[in-house]
């Protein structure tokens, strides 16, 4: 007789985020304005079935970053190349990581099986590296009966933290703001009256579907303030002050916003994209994007680490419904993609598989 207990199945999903302002100063402390763009966008299966889940690396702490001689035995076990930061990689160590770090704190995560499936572009700025180790965290914490459903402010506090960890594991040094988005559907430190008294901005986000590491764009940014500090902090400190000044044109903006604010809001997508820029996380494609769209009176900037990726363009509320089909046909006619959002999601949330859309289900094999 098989004693076995059913597979069970865990359904989560984690939103992506559009960073307004504050992308890598972020990094070094500074203000950040961002925002969920998706609803239900990066979703992973977790069943609990009885294949072999392996390897065992000493002495983890969710307070320490992964350390250099754990993630390298990761990466053996693995058969992963030193170095190596194709995306299945660094998915597969972070996916390790997370699964043993998790199973030596809180007892040993059942064998499971992981399908993720993503609507998110992934490597393009728009945080799918933090929804994926939101879902991870939040799967594997539930598997193992760390958190409860529904989750209460420790629970989701847990699974932030361990998606950290997932991200430091992609990123090297992220902020932590991604991963906070992930998992309360807004940035960390924002209160929740925040959302009721900003007004609903109306963005297109395009991407320039140039690839880049958001790692590799960090530590080119950190390189450059380690040669040219009395250069560079002086520009993070004004992406800083755009942040700031965004923020309070966005709280000033009455309930039905008024056109008058939105030069400002242009403007400071302007300057902030040739700060950018000097940091070095720009791109010819961005450029091109910002060029295209201006053409069509409309400002762009890039969204997230940069260096290819996506760019973000601020629409103007009702009237001539903005984009026209010429900037959507200039903006393909380069190659790119683009499509309008409404920024605001919820957090991690976990899913009946009887809710789930019948194209969800088919890419999850569940169907
Ligand atoms: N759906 C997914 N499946 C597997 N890996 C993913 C997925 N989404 C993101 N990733 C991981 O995140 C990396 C991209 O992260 P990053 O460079 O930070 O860009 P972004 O977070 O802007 O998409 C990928 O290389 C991959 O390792
Ligand atoms: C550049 C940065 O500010 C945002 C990176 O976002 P993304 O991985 O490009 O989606 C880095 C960070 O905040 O960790
Ligand atoms: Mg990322």
């Amino acid at each position: 007789m098989n004693s076995e207990p059913a597979p069970r199945s865990l359904v989560v999903s984690a939103p992506g985020k559009v960073i307004l302002h504050g992308e890598h100063a972020v990094v070094h402390g500074d203000v950040v304005l961002v925002n969920t763009a998706f609803k239900s966008k990066n979703s992973l299966v977790a069943k609990c079935l009885n294949s072999a889940l392996l390897a065992s690396v000493a002495d983890f702490d969710e307070s320490k970053s992964p350390s250099a001689e754990q993630l390298d035995a990761l990466r053996e076990f693995a058969g992963i190349a030193a170095e190596s930061s194709a995306p299945d990689s660094l998915a597969t160590l972070a996916f390790l990581y997370m699964c043993l770090a998790i199973s030596a704190k809180y007892g040993d995560v059942p064998s499971v099986d992981i399908i993720v499936w993503s609507e998110l572009p992934t490597g393009a700025g728009l945080g799918s590296s933090a929804a994926y180790s939101v879902c991870v965290a939040a799967a594997l914490l539930a598997a193992c009966g760390a958190v409860a459903c529904p989750w209460t402010e420790e629970e989701l506090s847990l699974i932030n933290s361990w998606a950290f960890q997932g991200e430091r594991v992609i990123h090297g040094n992220p902020s932590g703001v991604d991963n906070a988005v992930g998992t309360w559907g807004r940035g960390p430190g924002d209160d929740v009256s925040l959302a009721r008294r900003v007004p609903t901005l109306r963005i297109l986000l395009t991407n320039t579907k140039v690839p880049r590491s958001t790692k590799v764009l960090v530590a080119g940014v950190k390189d450059k303030i380690l040669k040219f500090p009395a250069i560079m902090n002086p520009v993070l400190d004004s992406i800083n002050a755009i942040s700031q000044e965004c923020q309070s044109v966005l709280e000033a903006m009455p309930g039905n916003p008024s056109p008058e604010y939105y030069p400002v809001l242009e403007e400071l997508f302007d300057i902030n994209q040739h700060h950018l820029n000097v940091l070095g996380v720009g791109h010819p494609c961005l450029d091109r994007l910002c060029r295209v769209t201006a053409s069509h009176g409309l400002h762009s900037k890039l969204t997230g680490a940069g260096g290819g990726g996506c760019g973000v363009t601020l629409l103007r509320p009702g009237g001539a419904e903005p984009p026209s089909a010429a900037t959507y046909r200039d903006l393909c006619a380069c190659g790119f993609e683009c499509w309008e959002t409404n920024i605001g999601a919820p957090g991690v949330s976990l899913h009946c598989p009887s809710a789930l859309k019948a194209e969800v289900l088919r890419a999850l094999g569940m169907s």
